[in-house]
């Protein structure tokens, strides 16, 4: 990210800088300001930089003549009597936040810019360095919820739009540790979808695709509020139920595989003539890499028994 003092004041100064002699009439820089559009003339004589004479100096001089009745066209007095002097001047290579830092501190609208051998380059103002600071910070503000979009992204399956293996482990670390401060049982579900192979051999891996989405979908909306659908990997899934024993676990994987079942996707090359999906099951207070073991070899079971069912450990 950019830092505030990276970007050098000569980024952001004016180089169109108009000089006038302190022995200059106001008239005469009035005109000059007026005639150049600018807000400030900086005073210099031969020997070097003398100071700064403002648009707001001017305004606050006549307020001061017209208030005492003593506004007279003709003696306006010369630069050197309203100039603020010494100008206090920055280098160009200063960074935004230390020249804007002197700007605040010492209340300067209008600074000054010399490069390294003290001759003057540019005028900088504190709208200037306001703007490009905002503007900075705009910037990162997007650079952060840009982030945050990636990273939300990065823990999602494209294909079936649900949480992937890394959002499962992420949220399964919270589950567990709830369960163990509680004391109260959480179930996994491992979902496998049958004959999967010969699904894609006989349809093509398009079909196959629309297939595991229509199957992510009927499972995703076949659960309580609170569990969580992920993509445990190729065409198996993984329900993560907190605050749910064996028997609710059995229910909520009965329900998903019910769900697919009665989507009734042709699949001629399975037994059972439709698209179905194997469970295996396991709930406890533990470690969630061991549920998921105890849930794969429920899962084995279930395959080994015929598929379309549900088996727990
Ligand atoms: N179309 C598609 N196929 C996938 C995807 N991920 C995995 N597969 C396929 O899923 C098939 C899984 O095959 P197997 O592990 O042999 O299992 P199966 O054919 O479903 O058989 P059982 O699980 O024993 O019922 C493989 O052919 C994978 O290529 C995917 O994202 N899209």
């Amino acid at each position: 990210m950019t830092q505030l003092n990276d970007v050098p004041v000569a980024q952001l100064m004016s180089r169109r800088v108009i000089c006038v002699a302190p022995e200059e009439s106001i008239a005469v820089a009035l005109n000059t300001l007026r005639a150049h559009k600018l807000s400030c003339l900086v005073v210099q004589t031969p020997a070097g930089l003398e100071g700064i004479l403002t648009e707001r100096d001017l305004v606050v001089h006549f307020d001061n003549l017209v208030s005492a009745e003593q506004l007279n066209v003709r003696n306006l007095g010369c630069v050197r009597q309203l100039m603020s002097a010494p100008a206090i001047t920055v280098q160009e290579d200063d960074g935004l936040q230390t020249v804007l830092d002197v700007s605040v501190r010492q209340g300067i609208r209008h600074l000054p810019v010399v490069n390294t051998s003290g001759e003057l380059v540019g005028v900088v103002t504190q709208t200037d360095l306001v703007r490009a600071y905002s503007h900075i910070l705009e910037r990162q503000l997007d650079l952060v919820s840009d982030n945050k979009r990636l990273m939300a992204l990065s823990l999602i399956d494209p294909l079936m739009s649900i949480g992937n293996r890394r959002a499962m482990e992420g949220d399964l670390k919270h589950v567990q540790a709830k369960a163990q401060r509680t004391q109260s049982p959480y179930g996994l579900v491992l979902l496998d979808v049958d004959w999967f192979k010969r699904y894609n051999d006989h349809y093509g891996h398009q079909l196959g695709d629309q297939a595991l989405r229509a199957v992510a979908k009927a499972i995703g909306d076949s659960l309580r509020q609170g569990d969580r659908l992920y993509r445990y990997g190729g065409e198996e899934l993984i329900l993560v139920l907190p605050d749910t024993d064996q028997a609710g676990a059995l229910q909520a994987a009965e329900r998903a595989r019910e769900a697919v079942s009665q989507l009734q996707l042709e699949h001629q090359d399975s037994p059972l003539g439709h698209l179905t999906v194997s469970a295996g099951l396991a709930s406890g207070d533990g470690d969630w890499q061991a549920l998921v073991a105890g849930a794969d070899s429920a899962l084995y079971e279930a395959k080994e028994n015929g598929r379309n069912q549900t088996r727990a450990v």
